[in-house]
């Protein structure tokens, strides 16, 4: 069984984005910069969101966080996206989810310029997505590709059973990993709440990506010896013996699941690690007018 390591894998990603960045600034260029925006206290919001801003100064890049109170108003919101798409410093932005309820996640989301939606959410990108032109994947489906890549996974004709169809996640996985190419080629099941028999099909797969955040979903009589296995789940369950009161939990019931695997992500130091590299690589090509020319 072999670790998919996602913390150095971010880390390399990042170093190679550093690089880049240094070459960007000995050439007399603008440093990339991304700019979020945070909505309301939440604890693991707040965290993803420091992490990103801290993950651009290791870069070398420009951050901004702009930061509001729950009761903003959907129109203050739509104003400062419309000020970021019109900002000649800002390269990349994004808005972090969940909002709060008064707010309509998609109105906000189709507010953003496709061009700065490093987040690869708006309907602009995903659409673009699907039909193979360019596009920014959505953070944390590029982070598994890169995975799977950089440990030189075999995905041709291979069977992949995607569990989970949210927009983030599940979704974009399951396209992705039907396109032509390398990391692709695959034949695909998505899964989701409507499944009957969900161990059926994990058992006949030979890469199961689980994105659902139900802690230990996934056990071991539902994977086929072998199988490689990307954990996306980070629920917070709650510890008395760790200083922040919390651990998190993947979907996979990890130390069972794991001794039948080729291949498989831990929790925490798996997939998540990666979504912050991949937006970075995103902002970067933004910057550099890669996407849209
Ligand atoms: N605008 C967006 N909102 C949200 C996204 C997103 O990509 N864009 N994804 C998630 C949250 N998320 C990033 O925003 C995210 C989740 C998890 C991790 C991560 O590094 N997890 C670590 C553990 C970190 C911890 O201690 O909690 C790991 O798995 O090792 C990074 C980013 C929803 N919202
Ligand atoms: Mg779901």
């Amino acid at each position: 069984m072999i670790l998919l390591d996602g913390k150095r894998t971010s880390e390399a990603i990042q170093q190679e984005i550093a690089a880049e960045v240094d070459a960007i600034r000995e050439n007399g260029g603008k440093v990339p910069h991304l700019a979020a925006v945070l909505v309301g206290n939440d604890g693991g919001s707040v965290t993803y969101v420091t992490n990103k801003v801290l993950a651009c100064e290791r870069v070398g890049f420009g951050s901004s966080l702009i930061r509001y109170n729950d009761d903003v108003t959907e129109d203050e919101l739509l104003a400062k996206i419309q000020e970021l798409n019109e900002s000649e410093e800002v390269d990349g932005f994004i808005v972090q989810l969940p909002l709060p309820r008064h707010i309509n996640a998609q109105k906000v989301l189709e507010a953003i310029d496709p061009r700065k939606d490093v987040d690869g959410f708006h309907p602009i990108n995903v659409g673009r997505m699907v039909v193979n032109l360019p596009s920014y994947l959505p953070a944390t489906p590029y982070g598994i590709l890169q995975l799977l890549e950089r440990y030189n996974i075999e995905t041709a004709g291979k069977h992949c059973v995607v569990i989970g169809r949210s927009n983030i996640v599940g979704t974009p996985m399951s396209i992705l990993m039907a396109k032509g190419g390398y990391p692709g080629n695959a034949t695909v099941t998505l899964c989701h709440r409507n499944t009957i028999d969900l161990g059926y099909h994990t058992r006949q797969a030979d890469i199961i990506i689980v994105a659902v955040g139900q802690p230990g979903l996934l056990t071991a009589d539902m994977v086929k010896e072998g199988a490689v296995v990307i954990d996306v789940g980070t629920t917070r369950v709650p510890d008395a013996s760790r200083k922040s009161g919390y651990r998190l939990r993947g979907d996979v019931d990890f130390g069972n699941v794991a001794p039948k695997c080729s291949f498989i992500t831990p929790v925490p130091g798996g997939v998540g690690p990666l979504t912050i590299a991949m937006l970075l690589k995103n902002t970067l090509k933004a910057a550099k007018r890669e996407v849209y020319v």
